[in-house]
Formats: structure tokens, sequence, C-alpha cells
């Protein structure tokens, strides 16, 4: 990758946004002595899509978990280097992790619902961080959260009814509405159609590219047309690096390394 600032993508998607969300350098990460992550730089920009691909245990979900410090709930874990968002270090001491899981939030691979009604599943969140304290300010935006993540009419009469009723694919959109109802900047997206089927999966990737004229999404997936389809720059990882980054189109159509064009062509991982 050499020619380019580092972090950069190696092509710009002349069609994105080039304002920057998220500012990674040198991130090293540790479990116990296995590490995970070697020297990750990685420029994210505001209100894209962002695909992360690459062979099992290369550390995609990792790197993602950095973004809104999941990681730190793993105790045998030991991180260096730097993560800025909108300029602010995430690890820094001033910064809130509440607040910060707030700012970004996360959709799972298995759409993971709590067991309490489909209104509370989004109503939760908001309240917990004093977002709202009166009922009619609750009911709408569980409204439009539900909306925005195109279920509000499928669940429109039922939203006493347990989150677990729904459907896998009514899960994960009740999963997105869930993050979206406390207005992050950045959603975290871990292999969220793996397991959905054809039809939800589509409904999902539909969604992405709407809410996208909102919020920061950086997604795994190990589906390459859905990155094509999805995402407007991909990141290829490999043990631990990212070896290859850059616009979609010029990822799939012409890969820098031999190691992305590989895997994308499907002649290893
Ligand atoms: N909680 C953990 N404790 C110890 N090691 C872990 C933990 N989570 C992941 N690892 C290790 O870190 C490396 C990267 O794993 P990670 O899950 O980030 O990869 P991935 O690219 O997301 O894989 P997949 O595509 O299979 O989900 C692997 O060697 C994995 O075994």
């Amino acid at each position: 990758m050499t020619g380019h600032t580092a972090g950069e993508p190696v092509t710009r998607n002349e069609d994105a946004n080039h304002e920057l969300s998220i500012r990674v350098r040198d991130l090293n990460l540790w479990y116990g002595d296995n590490q995970a992550l070697s020297g990750i730089d990685m420029d994210v920009y505001q209100k894209n899509i962002t695909a992360l691909i690459g062979p099992s245990g290369c550390g995609k979900s990792t790197y993602l978990r950095c973004l809104n410090r999941m990681n730190d709930l793993i105790p045998s874990v030991r991180i260096q280097g730097m993560i800025e968002m909108d300029g602010r270090d995430i690890n820094g001491k001033k910064m809130d992790e509440v607040a910060l899981r707030r700012r970004v939030g996360m959709v799972f691979q298995k759409p993971n619902p709590f067991p309490k009604s489909i209104y509370e599943n989004v109503a939760y969140a908001p309240r917990m961080h004093d977002l709202v304290s009166r009922k009619s300010d609750s009911d709408e935006l569980v409204e439009r959260a539900l909306r925005d993540a195109g279920l509000w009419e499928e669940v429109k009469d039922k939203l006493n009814d347990p989150g677990t009723s729904l459907s896998g694919g009514q899960q994960q959109r009740l999963c997105i509405a869930r993050a979206i109802a406390v207005s992050p900047d950045v959603i975290l997206m871990d292999e969220p159609t793996s397991a959905l089927d054809p039809i939800s999966t589509a409904t999902v990737e539909d969604l992405m590219d709407k809410l996208k004229q909102r919020y920061t999404i950086i997604t795994v997936t190990h589906n390459m047309q859905q990155a094509a389809r999805v995402a407007d720059y991909t990141a290829f990882f490999h043990l631990g690096e990212v070896v290859e980054y850059n616009d979609t189109k010029t990822m799939f159509a012409n890969p820098a390394t031999k190691k992305a064009e590989d895997y994308i062509t499907g002649r290893y991982g």
C-alpha cells in the first residue's frame, strides 16, 4: 500500500462522503500472549458503509469491538494504539464508556432481543440514557425507530408482544431499531445477516442502504456479494492486519494485492 497516506483507502470512492468519523493508528491487540491485531491504520468516513472482510479468525470482530470498547470486558485483552472518534481518543481517561456505547451502537450476528416486549426493546435504552421522560415522548421515539428500521407496519398492533415472538429477520430489524433509538453516530454490525434467509437478508441490506444517510455503518461480512452490494469501502483483513483497504468497486474489480484478489475470488479463505 505505497503512495498513499497510512489509514486511507488506496482509492477513494468519489460518490462517498469524505468527512472522517474514526481514525485508527497503529492499533495492536493481544488476548493474553496471542496477538490478534497488528499495526492497524484505518480511517472510516462518516455516513458510508465500510465492510470488513477476510478469512475466519483474522481479527474482524476483534477490530469492530475495539470501536465501542467492548473488548474492555474481556480480562485478558491488552490494547495499544490510537482510536479517535470525531477527533477524541476513545480510550482516553475523559471518555465515558457508557456515553461511547450510546454513540456507537452494535448489532450482532444472532438477533438478540431482550426478553421484553417489542416496545420495551426499543424504549429501554433511551430511558436509561435520559433521552425521554414522558410516556408520549417514548411512544414517539419507539414509533420513529421502528419506522426507520422498516418494522413499524409489521408490529404496530402488537407492541406488547415479546420481541422474541418475531421472525428472525424481524428480530434483527428490532435490534437495529434498538440500536438507532439512542441516536448513535456509528452502528457496528457483526455479520448482521448471516443467520437470516435470503429475503430477510435483502430487507436488511436495503435498510442499511437507507440508514447510511444518517449513520456511519461498519459491517463484518463473509458474503462477498453483500460487501460488493452494500459497502462504499471494503477492508480486507488477514492474520490480524489490514492488507488492503479500498473503495469497494476498485477492491472487487481491481484489487491492489494478490491476497485480497485470492480471497475475493474464492481461491482461499
Ligand atoms: N474472547 C477471546 N479470547 C481469546 N481469544 C480470542 C477471543 N476472541 C477472539 N479471539 C482470537 O482472536 C483472533 C481473531 O478473532 P476474531 O473473532 O476477531 O476473528 P474474525 O475475523 O472476526 O473471525 P470470524 O470471521 O470467524 O468471526 C482469533 O485467533 C481468535 O481465536
